[in-house]
């Protein structure tokens, strides 16, 4: 998305496509080849919906809440947004990115990577970590939503894309994103004398992401407490 007339452009296409609520998908801009494509997004995204599910409960059992805590936060109509990117070779890998060091503002992302060219990275201590290519496995990362419900304790990890001159790469992401009439918090189960709260009460999180992203900025920093 280009917001501002300076901005500094990532080295990749995209397309995004609204998946759920159902309701809210713009078919006009679902291609309609090849033939398949439509049926296939939509059985990849019901099934990413259902993995949503199975990690949330399991994620909520493992700090020993109920297990539809963190779930029941996604309220009525959940969004579940998918973004296509297209990454194709680049004359300067080493002064543009694919995509610029962020932190998704999602609560879990689902990502389908290209089955032959790396291109994802996380930070930990100040260091990039390559994601390895693992043929055909979905790689899945918390989001920021899913560090305020948490309290912290499931980390929104920061990561890039980069680029190499050689070979295009293409990936999937699905981003599971509660209602955004629905105010998130951190689970009460989660704060006591020993872990204080940590982040505000947000509603409509994903909207923030954009402003703060051009500016370099993590969304996160604006839930903190
Ligand atoms: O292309 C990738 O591997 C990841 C892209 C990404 O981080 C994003 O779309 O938020
Ligand atoms: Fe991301």
């Amino acid at each position: 998305m280009v917001l501002l007339e300076h901005q500094i452009l990532d080295w990749t296409d995209r397309l995004y496509l609204t998946l759920n609520p159902e309701d809210q998908r713009q078919l006009r801009f679902w291609p309609e080849n090849p033939q398949t494509f439509r049926e296939m997004l939509d059985e990849f995204a019901r099934n990413s919906q259902q993995l949503n599910e199975i990690l949330l409960k399991e994620m909520a059992r493992s700090l020993g809440l109920d297990e539809n805590c963190f779930l029941d936060q996604y309220g009525e109509r959940p969004l579940v947004t998918g973004k296509f990117n297209y990454y194709p070779p680049c004359p300067m890998p080493d002064k543009i990115l694919g995509v610029r060091p962020h932190a998704d503002g999602s609560v879990l992302t689902i990502l389908l990577q290209d089955k032959e060219v790396e291109g994802l990275q996380f930070l930990k201590d100040n260091q990039w970590f390559r994601v390895p290519i693992i043929p055909d496995a979905l790689f899945v990362n918390a989001g920021d939503q899913a560090e305020i419900m948490s309290n912290g304790i499931f980390k929104s990890g920061v990561h890039r894309v980069v680029t190499n001159t050689e070979r295009e790469r293409i990936s999937i992401a699905i981003f599971c994103i509660p209602d955004s009439e629905k105010e998130i918090k951190p689970a009460d189960g989660l704060i006591d004398e020993t872990r204080p709260r940590l982040y505000k009460t947000v509603k409509g999180y994903v909207g923030l992401f954009s402003e703060y992203y051009l500016q370099g900025k993590r969304t996160i920093e604006g839930a903190l407490i």
